[in-house]
C-alpha cells in the first residue's frame, strides 16, 4: 500500500495514521475510530483498489480486533493494529472452499481425510453441537434445534434455518489460522457446507416441501442475500468439493452412523436433497442471486466408493482435489 493512498484515507476518514516505513516493511496503522459505515466505505475502496481477492477486500479494515490478533500473531493491546503487508499477502493466498453433499455423504469422514493430507490445509467443521444445544433458551441443557426441526419441521424448520445460517456465517468469517499463513503450497481453508447451501439446497426445500411458508421463505431470503452482499468478499469461495453419491448409499451410511436426530430421516427426503444438489452443482439450473456464486468452480468427487479403508481410492481423491486446489 502506497504511502500516499494511506494518507489520503487519512485525510478523507481521518482514522489511517500515516503509513510509515519500519525495517523495510510498511506498517499500516488503523484506529479502531471508524464508524461501520466508514469501514464498509473503505473496504469498497480498497477493494477496488487491489482486486476483489486482495487481503483488505477480503476481511474489510480491520473491523474486528480479534483478526487483526490471528493475522498479526501479535495481541492487539491498544486501540492500535499493526498490520504487516507481508501478512496481509499471506492471508489473500489462502483459497477457500466448502465440501457439500448430501446428508451422511461422507463430508466430515472426507474432511478428516483432507486434514491429515497436507498441513496446508484446514478444515472447519459444520457446527452440528451448536444446533444440538442452543445456549441461552430457559432450559438448562440448552434446546436441541437439531431434534426439533426433525419432529416438527412445520414449526421449527424457519427457526432452525435462520440458527444455521447465522452460524455458518460466523464459520466462515472465521480468518485463517496462522499455520496456514505460513504454508509454502496453496493454503486452502475448507468449510463443511456453507451459506449457500444452507440456501440453496435445505431452506429451499423446506420451501417447497412447505415447512417454511411463502412469508418465512420471502424474510429468509432477504436477510440472506442482505448478509452475504454486506460480507462480500469475506465470505466467498474459490472452490466447491461437491461428494456426490445416490441416496439410498447415503441412507445405509446414515443408518450406520445412528445420529439420535435423524431416526426418522426418510428415504424420500434424502433425494429431494439429492435433486437440489444435481440442480445447483450440475445441472446449474437453480436461480443464484449472487454472481460470484456463478462462476465458483466445482469439483464434483464420487463419494459412493469406499474411501474409508481403501488405500489407493483415497490417494486418487487427494490427487484430484490437490490438482483442483492448485488450479483455483
Ligand atoms: N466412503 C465411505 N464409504 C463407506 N462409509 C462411509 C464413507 N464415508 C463415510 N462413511 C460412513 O458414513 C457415515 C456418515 O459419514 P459422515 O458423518 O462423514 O457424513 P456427513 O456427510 O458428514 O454427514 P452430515 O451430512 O450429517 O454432516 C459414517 O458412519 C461414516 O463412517
Ligand atoms: N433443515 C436443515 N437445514 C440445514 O441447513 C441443514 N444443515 C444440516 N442439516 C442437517 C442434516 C444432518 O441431519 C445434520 C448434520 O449435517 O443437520 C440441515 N437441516
Amino acid at each position: 500500500m502506497s504511502r500516499a493512498l494511506s494518507l489520503t484515507f487519512a485525510l478523507r476518514y481521518n482514522f489511517l495514521n500515516p503509513a510509515s516505513v519500519c525495517k523495510n516493511k510498511f506498517i499500516i496503522s488503523v484506529l479502531l475510530l471508524a464508524t461501520d459505515s466508514s469501514r464498509a466505505s473503505v473496504t469498497r475502496l480498497l477493494g477496488r483498489r487491489f482486486g476483489s481477492r486482495s487481503w483488505y477486500a477480503k476481511f474489510g479494515v480491520l473491523d474486528n480486533r480479534a483478526m487483526a490478533s490471528e493475522v498479526t500473531g501479535r495481541p492487539c493491546p491498544s486501540a492500535q493494529l499493526h498490520i504487516d503487508t507481508k501478512q496481509m499477502d499471506a492471508v489473500s493466498r489462502v483459497k477457500r472452499v466448502s465440501i457439500e453433499g448430501n446428508i451422511a455423504v461422507g463430508k466430515s469422514t472426507f474432511a478428516r481425510l483432507l486434514q491429515s493430507s497436507s498441513q496446508d490445509w484446514e478444515v472447519v467443521q459444520e457446527p452440528v453441537s451448536k444446533w444440538q444445544n442452543v445456549e441461552g433458551s430457559s432450559s438448562q441443557t440448552g434446546s436441541n434445534l437439531l431434534q426439533m426441526m426433525y419432529q416438527d419441521p412445520q414449526r421449527w424448520s424457519y427457526t432452525f434455518q435462520t440458527f444455521s445460517c447465522m452460524s455458518r456465517m460466523r464459520t466462515q468469517l472465521q480468518p485463517p489460522p496462522t499455520r496456514l499463513l505460513a504454508a509454502e503450497g496453496t493454503p486452502v481453508q475448507v468449510f463443511e457446507r456453507s451459506v449457500y447451501s444452507d440456501r440453496y439446497i435445505f431452506a429451499l426445500n423446506m420451501f417447497e416441501l412447505g415447512c417454511i411458508s411463502p412469508t418465512e421463505w420471502a424474510v429468509y431470503q432477504d436477510w440472506h442475500s442482505f448478509l452475504v452482499e454486506q460480507f462480500a468478499h469475506r465470505v466467498h469461495l474459490e472452490g466447491i468439493i461437491y461428494l456426490r453419491a445416490p441416496p439410498k448409499t447415503c441412507m445405509e451410511r446414515l443408518g450406520r452412523r445412528g445420529r439420535e436426530e435423524e431416526s426418522g430421516v426418510e428415504l424420500d427426503y434424502l433425494e429431494k436433497l439429492h435433486i437440489q444438489h444435481e440442480k445447483w452443482l450440475v445441472d446449474k439450473s437453480t436461480e443464484l442471486h449472487f454472481e460470484h456464486l456463478k462462476k465458483v468452480p466445482v469439483l464434483t468427487l464420487d463419494a459412493s466408493v469406499e474411501f474409508e479403508t481403501d488405500k489407493k481410492v483415497r490417494e486418487d481423491l487427494i490427487t484430484q482435489v490437490r490438482t483442483f486446489f492448485s488450479g483455483l
